[in-house]
Order: structure tokens, then sequence, then C-alpha cells
């Protein structure tokens, strides 16, 4: 980790960091007002995050990473754009979403650039399966809360289309893979597939009312 990034870490982690733990989160106490709250899975080195929450101040971002590289870059971040609609949690973003939202609670899911996991062994290890769907589909808001997800990787892709389609509480937006939504904010992982030639898939689902 660089020097920029490790002060970063020490000087603003306090104000605008948290562990993932078993308690419950106060989300007025934490962004300091009432908005509507938006969770971003795996926020690598934060760029897209606070892209996206810059452009879009109204809602709260909180941003789940367990890779302090790229937690320290995004509260970097954080301090170089003056954002105070963002925080983050170091930590496994299940357990977050278990743990510390309540159901019924989130304006929108970002689930971007997912680590694969290509071999058969290892897709339990990915986010997206149909448990963990079920776990956030139950935290977005009855009617309109969203999950969204994007990946390069075509298998994963098609993965994700059969386990978001077969979950009964959400329904697509789209017929199949949607168009990219103008505000998801161009990362790191969709240059280099853009360079490597290879498609992006965005899943846009919303959660049915009650
Ligand atoms: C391929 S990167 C994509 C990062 C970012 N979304 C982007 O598009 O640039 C996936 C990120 O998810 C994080 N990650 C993987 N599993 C996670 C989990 N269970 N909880 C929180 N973060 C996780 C990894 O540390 C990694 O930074």
């Amino acid at each position: 980790m660089g020097d920029r990034h490790h002060d970063a870490l020490s000087r603003l982690w306090p104000s605008y960091g948290l562990d993932v733990s078993s308690t419950p989160l106060d989300f007025p106490a934490l962004f300091g007002r009432a908005a509507p709250l938006v969770v971003e899975i795996g926020s690598g080195m934060g760029d897209a995050t606070a892209a996206m929450a810059a452009a879009d101040p109204a809602r709260d971002y909180l941003a789940v990473e367990v890779h302090v590289p790229g937690i320290a870059s995004l509260l970097s971040h954080i301090e170089t754009r003056g954002l105070r609609n963002v925080r983050i949690a170091r930590g496994d973003a299940i357990d977050l979403m278990r743990e510390m939202v309540p159901p019924d609670r989130l304006a929108a899911v970002h689930v971007f650039f997912p680590d694969p996991w290509p071999k058969l062994k290892h897709h339990k290890r990915r986010i997206i399966q149909p448990a963990h769907v079920a776990l956030l589909a139950s935290r977005l808001l009855p009617g309109s809360g969203v999950l969204h997800c994007a990946t390069d990787w075509a298998p994963y892709a098609e993965s994700m289309l059969s386990v978001l389609s077969a979950e009964p509480s959400l329904v697509n937006t789209a017929d199949g893979f949607a168009p990219r939504p103008p505000h998801r904010a161009v990362t790191h992982f969709e240059r280099r597939a853009a360079r490597q030639g290879r498609d992006v898939f965005d899943l846009v689902f919303r959660r049915r009312a009650a």
C-alpha cells in the first residue's frame, strides 16, 4: 500500500470506516441524516463508488470490502472529492447484509465485477448464488429497491441471470440482460474488459411489492 493510502487509512478510518460485526447499523447516526441508501458490495479501489456517490448526493453509499488497500484508496477518494455521503465497512458483505442491515431498507444493492471464481469447485465462493440473493433481496425496499449486478465474465453473467430470475421476490427490469445504465461508473475492470474485447453484462432486478 502506498504512503498516500496508508496515511488516508490512519487519518480517515475513524470518521468514515467501520468493521463488520453483529451489531445492527443506525444509518441516520452513521451518515448524519436520513436518506435513501445504496450498499456497494466489493468496492475494490473505490473509484466507481466515489464517482457514483459524487454524482448522486441525495443518496448515501455504504461500501463493503475485505481488501484493505482498496479501503484506503476509497478513503483517499472521499477526502479528495469531499464526499459526505460515503462510508466503508471492512469485512464480509454477506455478514454485513445479514447482521447489520435490516430488511426492507435499501434503495439499491450494487455488485459490480465480483470475483468470478471460474472453477466449478469454487462456485460456492461466488457472491451471486441463490441463498445470498434471497438475503440481498430481503434487504431491498419492497416495490422499488434494485439489485444491480455487472460482470465481464460471460459464464458468470449467465449464472447470475438464472439465479436472479429464479428468486421469487425479484423481477427483471429488462428482457434478459439490461442496457448499461448511464449512472454506472466505468471501473478498471470494465476498461480491461474493453481492451481485451470482452462484453460487459448488466443485470437490473427490482424487488416485488410485498
Ligand atoms: C474483481 S473486484 C471488483 C471491484 C470493483 N467493484 C470494481 O468494479 O472495480 C471484486 C472485489 O470484491 C471484493 N470482495 C470479494 N468478496 C467479498 C466479500 N465477501 N465481501 C466484501 N468484499 C468482497 C474483493 O476484495 C475485490 O476487491
